[in-house]
């Protein structure tokens, strides 16, 4: 697998390694071992699956507080999404910078996330799906979202016009009327 570093730290783009033939292809998504051999160590234990019908659907941004926050490795199993990630680490180097990454069936790239980090994407294609992988299981009292437009991140999501979000996205707050509750790790 490739292994590219962002600059948001420990934020990474994985591509596995794609073993073709007459058939198709082969790959392995998610490799312990490997990922070890990297520098991640991480025990997923939940796996996601999510599919938007419509492109320009944008779901995010979204976290889980401590003792419950979420490492996590997506992709993106049919269609195409642009997947953005937001370092809301105290004391981070990249406090408040955000990366995008196009994750698509056909590239076959992921995205790793630490725990701290702000997720959320808009998809790209119809019935677009994202699959991906969490270290911690799913804690509705620690669930939260930003607002996808706060402005003291300022994400491009290269939108074409206003996404189709959730009730609740729409309703999130801003980053200054919420305190962080993540610490950087160096
Ligand atoms: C996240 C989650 C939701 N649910 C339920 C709650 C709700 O009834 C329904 C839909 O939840 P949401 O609207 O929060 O789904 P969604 O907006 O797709 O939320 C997801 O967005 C992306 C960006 C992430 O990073 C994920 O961690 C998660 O927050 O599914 C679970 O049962 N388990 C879970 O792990």
């Amino acid at each position: 697998m490739q292994v590219e570093r962002t600059a948001l730290p420990g934020v990474a783009i994985i591509t596995p390694r794609r073993h073709g033939d007459a058939r198709g292809f082969f790959a392995e998504t998610w490799s312990r071992r490997d990922m070890a051999d990297h520098g991640f160590d991480v025990d997923f234990v939940q796996d996601n699956h999510s599919v938007s019908a419509r492109a320009g659907t944008l779901r995010g941004l979204h976290y889980q507080a401590p003792p419950h926050a979420q490492a996590k490795l997506a992709r993106c199993g049919r269609g195409a999404l642009l997947d953005v990630a937001v370092d809301w680490r105290a004391g981070s180097p990249a406090f408040g910078q955000w990366i995008a990454v196009e994750l698509s069936a056909a590239n076959g790239r992921q995205l790793f996330l630490p725990e701290g980090i702000l997720h959320g994407f808009v998809t790209r294609a119809p019935d677009t799906e994202i699959v991906y992988k969490c270290s911690a299981a799913y804690a509705p009292e620690a669930d939260g979202a930003i607002k996808w437009d706060d402005p003291a991140f300022g994400i491009d999501w290269a939108l074409d016009g206003p996404p189709v979000v959730s009730a609740r996205d729409a309703a999130a707050p801003l980053s200054a009327d919420m305190p962080t509750p993540f610490r950087f790790a160096a």
